[in-house]
């Protein structure tokens, strides 16, 4: 539905995202998980074509729309971290407005005003001043303006942060509607595994710019049985290779994909060299090795050498 192909940022001679590539399929609810500064945001905003990127391409049903912002405004909602809310009119005032400027009236922006407050759990202080709400409650707020035209896809960029517990909760069950009542598209930015785990069923994981693994929650979770999943990007393909990993005692499954190899193989500490020296051996180039395990914070320990949260 929604793809991003080798996306890349530098401010200032620092490079913020760098090669990142990823897609939402209709209906999905896909997570990018990172910490601080790993360039969630910084992609989003280029998908959002809020941002324009140094390089690479946003493209929707296949067709680019970098430098086209009213083909992706159309579809696209988005909750960024910042409140912006106007702090002296009140929940609905800002819902009222925010619908002028998609242009939506009368009863049918009454009606998506009243069932967005319902599912943000904020009916009964609609008309009291953003400035007397709670972080929280702004938020909420935020997050139904993100939706009053009815967006086909919606990115959250780490929606919960710094709130309190109650409207952390409205905000998960809000996403679990999206997706699964309504059949949006989500694409959810967080640093809390625990919320990508519950709300997502594929996810990326991002650090210093790049995308350092991806997976379905089950990819992620098969390690746990003792086997790894690897999936090999390789600069070109290699029947050779692949009669060659067959033969090794460690590997169960060996399966072509787009531009790669997926792996499937008993836990062992020397199958990456193995893997490695093998494509060596027939002169191919591993572009990228992602290496699924079942814990999302121990892929990324073992990816970075930190906790998400360091
Ligand atoms: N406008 C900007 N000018 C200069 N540097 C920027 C700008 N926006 C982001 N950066 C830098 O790019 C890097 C990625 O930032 P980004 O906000 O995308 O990360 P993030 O994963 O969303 O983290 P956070 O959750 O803290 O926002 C950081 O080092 C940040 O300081």
């Amino acid at each position: 539905m929604i793809e991003a192909l080798e996306l890349r940022k530098v401010f200032k001679g620092k490079t913020a995202v760098d090669d990142v590539s990823f897609y939402l399929d209709e209906g999905e609810s896909v997570g990018l998980l990172g910490p601080n500064g790993a360039g969630k945001s910084t992609t989003i905003s280029m998908v959002s074509s809020l941002l324009k990127p140094n390089a690479g391409d946003v493209r929707l049903h296949g067709t680019s729309v970098i430098g086209k912002p009213q083909l992706i405004r159309q579809v696209l909602g988005v909750v960024p971290q910042e409140i912006a809310l106007y702090q002296e009119l009140s929940a609905y005032e800002n819902l009222k407005f925010f619908g002028g400027l998609y242009r939506l009236k009368g009863i049918q922006l009454e009606m998506k005003i009243q069932k967005l407050l319902e599912m943000v759990g904020l009916s009964d202080r609609q008309k009291e001043l953003i400035k007397t709400y709670s972080g929280g409650m702004k938020r909420r707020i935020n997050i139904a303006a993100a939706l009053l035209h009815d967006p086909k896809i919606v990115i959250m960029d780490e929606p919960t942060v710094g709130i309190d517990p109650q409207s952390r909760n409205h905000i998960l069950d809000t996403v679990r509607w999206l997706n699964r009542e309504k059949g949006t598209t989500v694409l959810y930015t967080s640093h809390y595994i625990e919320e990508v785990e519950q709300l997502c069923s594929r996810i990326y994981i991002m650090d210093h710019g790049r995308i350092i693994a991806s997976g379905t929650k089950e990819e992620l979770r098969r390690i746990l049985s003792g086997e790894d999943t690897l999936l090999l990007q390789l600069d070109k393909p290699s029947k050779e290779l692949i009669q060659e990993l067959r033969t090794l005692t460690p590997i169960r499954q060996v399966e072509e994909t787009e531009n790669g190899l997926k792996l499937i193989a008993a836990k062992q500490s020397n199958l990456l060299s193995q893997v490695v020296q093998a494509a060596e051996r027939h002169h191919i180039q591993i572009i990228s090795i992602h290496v699924h395990t079942p814990s999302l914070e121990d892929v990324f320990l073992h990816l970075t050498g930190r906790t998400l949260r360091d």
